[in-house]
Order: C-alpha cells, then sequence, then structure tokens
C-alpha cells in the first residue's frame, strides 16, 4: 500500500567559522577570563545545522566520528540551554554536519552554539531579539556573541562585547590547519605578555578598515597569542612562512591556534596559493572567503524551512 507521507518538517542553517583579524590580550581578570581587544571577522567556511521534530529530549547526530553528541557537544548545551530557560516540553532532534575543522582556532563549537540559538529561536517562535540571544549565547562561550552577529566587530571585555566596525575589504582566505592540537583555556593559561614581541595597533587596523584598504590590513594583522602557540608548535611558524613565500599578502594564527590564515585579493591567487600549500605542508588547506554586510542579521543563515 502505497502512502502520502507527509514531508517531515525542518529547519537548515548554516554556521560560519571566523578569523581574528587582531587579538591583544590587555589585563588578567579575577575571573578566570583574560580582557581581549580583537577585531573578528566571518567567513563562508561553516558547518550545517538540521533540526528535525522529536517527541521529547535532545538528540544529535554528526558526521565527525568521535565529536560528542552529548552534553560535551556546544551545539547540544545551546540546546539544553533554550530548553530549560523557555521551559520547552517537546523535543528537537539535531544533526549537525561539521565543516569546520576542530579544535581550530576558528570558532566551530562557538558557531554551531550560535546556530542552534538562532535556529531553535526560530523553531520554537521565541521572538528573541539578537541582543537576548547574545546574552545567552555569552553563558556558553565568548565568542558565541561574536558568532551569532558575524561579519566584522571590534570584541572587547572577554569577547563578548561586540562594536561593529567598517567591513573588511571582500577578499579571500587560505587556511591551513596543522595536526597540531591546542586548548584555548591552556594557551591563554600560558600567557605572558613579556613573550610578545608585537602588539597589534588596535587603532589602526579600524583605520585601515574604514578606508577599504586590504593593503593596509594584510600590514596591520597581529596576534599576541601567537606568542604562547608558536613557541610549543614552531610549525606553525613555518606555515605562516609558507603562506607568504606562496603568495598571500600576509598570514598570521586565529585565535588560540593552530590555524594560519593568509589573505588573497582574489580567488585564483588564493586557490595558487593553496595548490603551492598542499606541495608543502600536510596540514588542511581550504580557500575561503571573507562574509560581510550581515551586521544586525544573525549569522547563522537559514537556508531552508
Ligand atoms: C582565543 C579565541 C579568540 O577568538 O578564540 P578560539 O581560538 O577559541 O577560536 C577566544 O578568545 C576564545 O573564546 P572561546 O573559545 O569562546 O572561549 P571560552 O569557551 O569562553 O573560554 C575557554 C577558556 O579560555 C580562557 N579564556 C577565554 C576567553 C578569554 N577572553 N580569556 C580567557 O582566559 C578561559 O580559561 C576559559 O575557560
Ligand atoms: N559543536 C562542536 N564543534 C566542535 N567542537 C566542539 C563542539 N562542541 C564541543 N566541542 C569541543 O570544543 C573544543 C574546541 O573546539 P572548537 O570550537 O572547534 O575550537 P576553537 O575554540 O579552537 O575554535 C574541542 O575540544 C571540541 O571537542
Amino acid at each position: 500500500m502505497l502512502f502520502n507521507k507527509p514531508m517531515d518538517k525542518t529547519l537548515t542553517l548554516t554556521a560560519n567559522a571566523k578569523i581574528n583579524l587582531t587579538l591583544d590580550v590587555l589585563a588578567k581578570r579575577t575571573d578566570g577570563y583574560h580582557e581581549v581587544a580583537m577585531i573578528m571577522q566571518s567567513i563562508d567556511l561553516a558547518d550545517r545545522l538540521t533540526f528535525r521534530e522529536q517527541p521529547s529530549g535532545i538528540a544529535m547526530q554528526t558526521n565527525v566520528a568521535g565529536l560528542p553528541v552529548d552534553r560535551r557537544n556546544l551545539a547540544y548545551q545551546a540546546a539544553e540551554l533554550v530548553k530549560s530557560t523557555f521551559q520547552i516540553k517537546t523535543g528537537i532532534h539535531i544533526e549537525l554536519n561539521k565543516e569546520i575543522p576542530l579544535s581550530a582556532g576558528l570558532a566551530g563549537g562557538s558557531a554551531d552554539a550560535a546556530g542552534v540559538l538562532t535556529g531553535l529561536n526560530s523553531w520554537w517562535k521565541l521572538g528573541l531579539t539578537l541582543d537576548e540571544l547574545c546574552d545567552l549565547g555569552a553563558v556558553l562561550g565568548s565568542d558565541v556573541p561574536f558568532c551569532l552577529h558575524g561579519g566584522t566587530m571590534l570584541a572587547t571585555g572577554r569577547g563578548e562585547l561586540l562594536t561593529p566596525v567598517a567591513a573588511m575589504p571582500p577578499c579571500y582566505i587560505v587556511l591551513a590547519k596543522p595536526a597540531a592540537s591546542v586548548s584555548t583555556a591552556w594557551v591563554y593559561r600560558n600567557y605572558r605578555p613579556g613573550a610578545v614581541e608585537v602588539h597589534p595597533d588596535t587603532a589602526a587596523m579600524l583605520a585601515f578598515l574604514r578606508q577599504a584598504d586590504l593593503a593596509g590590513v594584510a600590514g596591520k594583522l597581529a596576534n599576541v597569542l601567537e606568542s604562547v602557540t608558536i613557541a610549543r608548535h614552531p610549525e606553525i611558524g613555518q606555515l605562516k612562512a609558507w603562506m607568504v613565500q606562496c603568495g598571500a599578502m600576509a598570514s598570521l594564527m586565529s585565535g588560540s591556534g593552530p590555524t594560519v590564515f593568509g589573505l588573497a585579493a582574489d580567488r585564483e591567487e588564493a586557490e595558487s596559493i593553496a595548490a603551492k600549500l598542499r606541495n608543502l605542508s600536510n596540514a588542511q588547506i581550504i580557500v575561503a572567503k571573507t562574509v560581510g554586510g550581515m551586521r544586525g542579521e544573525n549569522a547563522a543563515k537559514i537556508i531552508t524551512n
């Protein structure tokens, strides 16, 4: 017998990765965090989240073997937070397709958490504003509010206080993710101001962004956490040098690492850099581009309903 089965209701959205154009650590706080000033940029490398109905509880599945699909997953934590805060009795099934490398300094977990907050706000018709979503997101991780906003932002406090800034001139980003695995908490714990050679000039970077001067932006990339992560994993320094030798305008480690990114003005240049790097290095090489113009909207973009 043939049944006309009604289509299951689903919601799918993408959750973008980020890079840090600048990252300065200003002070150690008493709450275990560090005061930072960083300029963050969304890129089109993205995970995909699909939501489906289920009678009760939270169930997750993912394409990455070994990535927990329980309370240890930030996406699961985000769903649990929404469910408990708004006393929601119905369940949710979350399918997470990861494209963003794990523990890479690209905010993959934070992007997923932001995607779940955005998705469930729509799924359960909660009507939360972006600011309200950010208040929830900040509980899950310092980078989650940025992932909710996306675009180009100055992040201060522990990273959760956001100021919109002039959008980065559109360009291509070559990512090189070496095998090394670093923990963000370990990197901050081992940060020593005395070991830093160059602090970012945040004001100068903001000026180049305002002038839409990509060469100026390239010249001002700086991240003080390199002093910790590269000391432990010198191959990251090697990758930075190779990135520039292969033609990138400039290179930098993103966040706490270990991913290195390089800037390229167009796709052809980016693909050429990526091809040369693949010959030199065992790192995972990905070509991405900047994502802008979404300020005021959620970076996690709903693509089907
Ligand atoms: C370094 C950055 C730069 O964008 O990104 P990633 O490398 O993780 O992508 C961020 O500051 C990471 O933000 P996020 O990954 O959300 O960190 P959280 O979960 O809030 O914190 C993880 C741990 O890092 C330390 N931490 C984090 C943020 C901060 N401003 N000061 C800190 O000292 C704390 O020890 C904290 O327990
Ligand atoms: N949805 C998720 N995606 C990736 N990692 C996650 C997720 N949920 C929890 N984690 C854990 O968070 C840690 C940091 O991962 P990730 O967010 O990818 O890196 P980073 O903070 O360097 O950008 C990893 O140890 C990983 O096991």
